[in-house]
C-alpha cells in the first residue's frame, strides 16, 4: 500500500496532543505513513513571534500546550489548503464553531481519495432549526468519508502520557482500523465501533452535561449531586440519540465515548471549571472563558443552544429538562439555583 500523508487541521490543546500522538506513529511506521505531519495553525503572534515559527523552531505549541515537545516531523503551516492539498487521511481537530470555514476553504482543494476524522465535540445549527453533526458537514463540504474519534481524554493528560482510552466510530470497518493505526499508542488504547453517530453525539452532548455538574460545583453542592447530574445527563444524552439518530445502539455508551469521557469531563474538564467560575462570581460566561482558558475555546454553552435549537423546533424542551436548564442558564433568563429544581421534577422520576 502507497504510504499515506496525515494532515491535522486544528493546533490547540487537544490538536497539539494529538499531533504529539500523530507525529509518533507517523515515525514509528513509515511503512504505513509519511513521516512529515502537516499541521494547520491558524496564526497569531505569541510573544511577538509567529506561532507557526515558534513552534516549527521550538516544537512546542507554547500557547495551548506549554512544556510538552512535539515530534520535529510535525509541521506548522498557517495557510490550511497548503497543509492538507496532498494528504490522504485528514484529522479535524479545531473548535467547532470554525469548521464550516475551514470547509468552505478546503472544497475542491483535496485529493478525491482523501478521508477524514473528526475529533471535534459540537455540533452545527442547521438552516430552518435543527442540528447537523460535525461528521457531516465535513462529508457534505468536502465529499470525502468521515469517521469520529472520541473519548475520555482531557489533552493535558494524554499529552503527559497518562493511560486513558478513545473509541472511533466508523461504519466502514476497514477504515476504522487504518485510523486506529494512525491513533493508537501504548498509553492510548483505541476501540472501534460501527455505530459512528453516536459516538459523535456523546462528544458533543457531554459537554452540556459538564456545564450542569460545574453549575452544581459553584453551587456549593457535592458529589452526590454532581452523581445525580451525570446520571440524569446519561439518560437525556441516551434518549436524545434514542430519538434524533433512530438505530443508535446502547452499549455504544459504555465505550469510552460514553460514560468514561461523561465522567472525567463532569471532574476534571474546562466546561465543569468554567461553569463553576460562573455561579461564583456572576461574570459572564465569554469573559471567563477569556481570563480562564488564555486563547482556548469553551464548547459547552454553544452546544447547549444548538441542542436547545433541536428540541425547540421538534417541541421537546420539557422531555429534556437538563439541557434546556444548561441553556437557559448560559443565556440568563433562569439561575443555577432553578436548574436543581427542573432536576428535582425530572420526567425519570416520575
Ligand atoms: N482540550 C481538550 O482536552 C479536548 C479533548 C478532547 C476533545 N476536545 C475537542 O477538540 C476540539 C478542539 O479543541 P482544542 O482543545 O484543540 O482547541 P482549543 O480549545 O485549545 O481552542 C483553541 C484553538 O482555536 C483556534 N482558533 C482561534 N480562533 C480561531 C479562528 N477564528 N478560526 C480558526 N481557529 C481558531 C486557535 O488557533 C487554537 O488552535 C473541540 O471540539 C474540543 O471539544 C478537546
Ligand atoms: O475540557 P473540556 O470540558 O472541553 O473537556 C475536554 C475533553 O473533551 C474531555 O474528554
Amino acid at each position: 500500500m502507497q504510504r499515506q500523508k496525515i494532515c491535522i487541521i486544528g493546533s490547540g490543546n487537544w490538536g497539539s496532543a494529538i499531533a504529539k500522538i500523530i507525529g509518533f506513529n507517523a515515525e514509528a511506521h513509515p511503512e504505513l505513513f509519511e513521516t512529515d505531519v502537516p499541521m494547520w495553525v491558524f496564526e497569531e503572534q505569541v510573544n511577538g513571534h509567529k506561532l507557526t515559527e515558534i513552534i516549527n523552531t521550538e516544537h512546542e505549541n507554547v500557547k495551548y500546550l506549554k512544556g510538552i515537545k512535539l515530534p520535529q516531523r510535525v509541521i506548522a503551516i498557517p495557510d490550511v489548503v497548503e497543509a492538507a492539498k496532498d494528504a490522504d487521511i485528514l484529522v479535524f481537530v479545531l473548535p467547532h464553531q470554525f469548521v464550516r470555514g475551514i470547509c468552505d476553504k478546503l472544497k475542491g482543494k483535496l485529493k478525491t481519495s482523501a478521508v477524514a476524522v473528526t475529533l471535534i465535540k459540537g455540533f452545527e445549527i442547521a438552516e430552518g432549526g435543527g442540528i447537523l453533526l460535525i461528521s457531516n458537514v465535513i462529508r457534505q463540504s468536502l465529499n470525502i468519508p468521515c469517521a469520529a474519534l472520541m473519548g475520555a481524554n482531557i489533552a493535558n493528560e494524554v499529552a503527559n502520557e497518562h493511560y486513558c482510552e478513545a473509541t472511533i466510530g466508523c461504519q466502514d470497518k476497514q477504515l476504522g482500523q487504518k485510523l486506529k493505526s494512525v491513533f493508537q499508542t501504548k498509553y492510548f488504547r483505541i476501540v472501534c465501533v460501527q455505530d459512528e453517530t453516536v459516538v459523535e453525539v456523546c462528544g458533543a452532548l457531554k459537554n452540556v452535561v459538564a456545564t450542569a455538574a460545574g453549575f452544581t460545583d459553584g453551587l456549593g453542592y457535592g458529589d452526590n449531586t454532581k452523581a445525580a447530574v451525570i446520571r440524569l445527563g446519561l439518560m437525556e444524552m441516551i434518549k436524545f440519540s434514542l430519538v434524533f439518530y433512530p438505530g443508535s445502539k446502547l452499549e455504544t455508551f459504555f465505550e469510552s465515548c460514553g460514560v468514561a469521557d461523561l465522567i472525567t469531563t463532569c471532574y476534571g474538564g474546562r466546561n465543569r471549571r468554567v461553569a463553576e467560575a460562573f455561579v461564583k462570581t456572576g461574570k459572564p460566561i465569554g469573559q471567563l472563558e477569556q481570563e480562564m482558558l488564555q486563547g482556548q475555546k469553551l464548547q459547552g454553552p454553544p452546544t447547549a443552544a444548538e441542542v436547545n435549537s433541536m428540541l425547540k423546533t421538534k417541541n421537546m424542551e420539557n422531555k429534556f429538562p437538563l439541557f434546556t436548564a444548561v441553556h437557559k442558564i448560559c443565556q440568563g433568563t433562569i439561575t443555577a439555583t432553578e436548574m436543581i429544581e427542573c432536576l428535582r421534577n425530572h420526567p425519570e422520576h416520575n
